[in-house]
């Protein structure tokens, strides 16, 4: 079993639970179901492009930075032109909770990437609930219907939809109502990176595609290679959070010099 499998199954067993503790009506009532999303299509191309991430623990890192604060972080990724930020809501692999998206709502006036994994309509409606703008729809656990029922489901939400891929099959998944197509750069299944590997990958998607590069991002020359390949976006997560508050300014300082 990968690790992506153990993930789906702890995964459906705690939507099955949400469902049963908050039926679907009561949170279509509820939190910040009500509110106007922010575009990440449009602060991609107004801002640097990168996507923040706040991540306390990952399958592949272990602990990451289990004290870090939810607010000051998103202030500081905010602060210093992040295009977006990304939170993680999983808790189980990744430490998070919906909570954190909720702290930060109403505190920063850019988008949020709901980071989990998405398998069942709730999710959306959850997503939506706590106040992301954009979900992550992970093509290596979906099918390629489910993605364009999740797609529509979201839209109709006000969500924008990244579509993640990894391999050259699961272009497939894609279709042309995505707003974002992110390349991970990570193998789910091994955690290995290769970054000319998602170069390639980018080059079989249509060409006006906004494409988002995805993990293992670690330096400046990392970034500079990727964005000269095309990317439009760049989503990081570990080497800001190993050093929370700092690594993101340092590094936004650095590429715009
Ligand atoms: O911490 P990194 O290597 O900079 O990676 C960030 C992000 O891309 C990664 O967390 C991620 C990409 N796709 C995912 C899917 C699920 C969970 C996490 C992820």
């Amino acid at each position: 079993m990968t690790i992506l499998d153990q993930i789906i199954t702890r995964k459906k067993q705690e939507v099955s639970y949400s469902k049963s503790a908050v039926p679907l009506e009561q949170l279509k009532d509820s939190g910040f179901f009500g509110r106007e999303t922010y575009s990440l299509k449009q602060t991609l191309k107004s801002k640097s492009g990168i996507i923040a991430e706040f991540k306390r623990k990952s399958p592949s890192k272990g602990v990451i930075s289990e004290n870090a604060d939810v607010l000051d972080v998103a202030k500081s990724y905010k602060t210093y032109g992040a295009s977006g930020i990304s939170i993680l809501t999983d808790s189980e692999f990744f430490g998070g909770t919906f909570d954190d998206i909720l702290k930060v709502r109403n505190e920063i006036t850019i988008p949020i990437l709901r980071k989990d994994f998405m398998i069942d309509e709730y999710q959306f409606y959850e997503a939506k609930s706590i106040g992301a703008d954009v979900v992550l729809l992970i093509a290596a656990c979906l099918s390629v219907s489910q993605v364009q029922e999740f797609t529509d489901l979201a839209q109709g939400l006000g969500l924008e939809v990244l579509l993640e891929i990894h391999t050259e099959d699961e272009l497939a998944h894609y279709n042309e109502n995505v707003d974002l197509v992110g390349i991970n750069n990570r193998n789910l299944k091994d955690f290995k990176v290769d970054l000319q590997h998602s170069v390639n990958l980018k080059n079989l998607l249509p060409q006006n595609t906004l494409s988002v590069a995805e993990s293992g991002i670690y330096s400046v020359e990392d970034f500079r290679f990727l964005k000269k390949k095309g990317f439009d976006g760049f989503l990081m997560g570990e080497y800001f959070m190993k050093n929370p508050g700092e690594a993101f300014d340092k590094f936004i300082n650095e590429i715009s010099s």
